[in-house]
């Protein structure tokens, strides 16, 4: 057994969603990650119900600058009309946000979670509390990749066997298939972004955050923009193996323009769910869906 996997299962993740009141009220909890009993350092993870996101209080100014309030109403509005018809079908069933570094997956996993009623995990954080570290580039350099991702897969076995949750996992939860094998239990979208917006927004946190991009270099954009295109070309299609695909590419055409640091996450969590959408309906028997169908038209009476 190689030593980072020892000390993987020597960590144990408690995830706060059995004690308190379920993870659709916020509550809290404790699951075990680490199978081996021995010397866990135990930690308690608080279910998180998503804070109200800005666009939700029509409050954000629209980054298209054309009448904001209204558009930021309008987003609004159709978020929470999709998240209503996206709700019915997806019955308590979890959403895995997969994508590269930087691609949005905790900013649109907060507001899926917050207009579906669901709970917010961030998979990085959850292995960052179960080693018992402040931050996951701590962890890639006290330890080393492979400990980081054997936490990362326990965690996310663990969330598998939890309901209404929306997680953001880490960007390199997609190379394990047995991870996937645990993704799949809910639904999975992948938020796919060119890599040069990708080390656009990189550029402009830094790259401390994130041990894999972090390299000292004079133009953080380049840097970041060199090894994603690596990261992007060794993954290969392991992000396609989601249930759903948001490109941004798409959304910027169909909203006319081909720039894409003009979508607001607001676009990007609608489009979500319209994925999220076609993607349930379609793989569902059909006889079910004409029930289901008669059943909301009786709802709606
Ligand atoms: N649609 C967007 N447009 C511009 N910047 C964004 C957008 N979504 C997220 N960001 C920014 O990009 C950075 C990475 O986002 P984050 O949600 O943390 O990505 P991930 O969880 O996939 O690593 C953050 O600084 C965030 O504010
Ligand atoms: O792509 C990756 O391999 C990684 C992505 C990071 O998560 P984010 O995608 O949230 O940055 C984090 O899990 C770790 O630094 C490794």
């Amino acid at each position: 057994m190689e030593a980072s996997t020892g000390l993987a299962m020597q960590s144990r993740v408690a995830i706060g969603v059995g004690t308190g009141p379920s993870p659709r009220r916020g509550g809290g909890g404790v699951i075990c990650v680490g199978k081996q009993a021995g010397a866990y350092a135990a930690v308690s993870v608080r279910a998180r119900r998503a804070k109200p996101v800005a666009p939700l209080c029509c409050s954000k100014p629209s980054s298209r600058g054309q009448g904001s309030l209204h558009n930021s109403v309008d987003e609004a509005l159709l978020l929470k009309r999709k998240s209503e018809e996206v709700l019915f079908y997806l019955n308590g069933r979890c959403i895995y946000l997969v994508g590269m570094m930087g691609s949005g997956k905790s900013t649109v996993a907060k507001i899926l979670a917050e207009v579906l009623g669901y709970s917010f995990f961030d998979s990085d954080k959850l292995v960052e509390e179960a080693v018992g570290m402040p931050s996951v580039a701590q962890i890639f350099k006290v330890h080393s990749e492979a400990f980081f991702r054997d936490n990362e897969s326990s965690v996310l076995r663990e969330l598998s066997s939890m309901r209404r949750l929306v997680v953001a996992t880490g960007g390199g939860a997609v190379i394990r298939p047995a991870n996937w094998k645990h993704m799949k239990k809910g639904l999975s979208v992948w938020l796919d972004v060119p890599l040069d917006a990708l080390a656009r927004r990189i550029a402009q946190v830094g790259t401390a955050s994130r041990p894999l991009l972090d390299q000292p270099s004079s133009d953080p954009y380049t840097a970041a923009f060199s090894k994603l295109s690596m990261l992007a070309e060794q993954r290969g299609d392991a992000y396609a193996n989601a249930d759903a695909r948001v490109s941004l590419e798409e959304i910027a055409a169909k909203q006319g323009h081909d720039d894409v640091s003009k979508l607001t996450p607001t676009d990007i969590a609608i489009e979500a769910l319209h994925k999220i959408e076609d993607f349930v309906t379609s793989s569902r028997p059909v006889g079910d869906l004409i029930v289901d169908s008669q059943n909301r038209r009786t709802k709606a009476m």
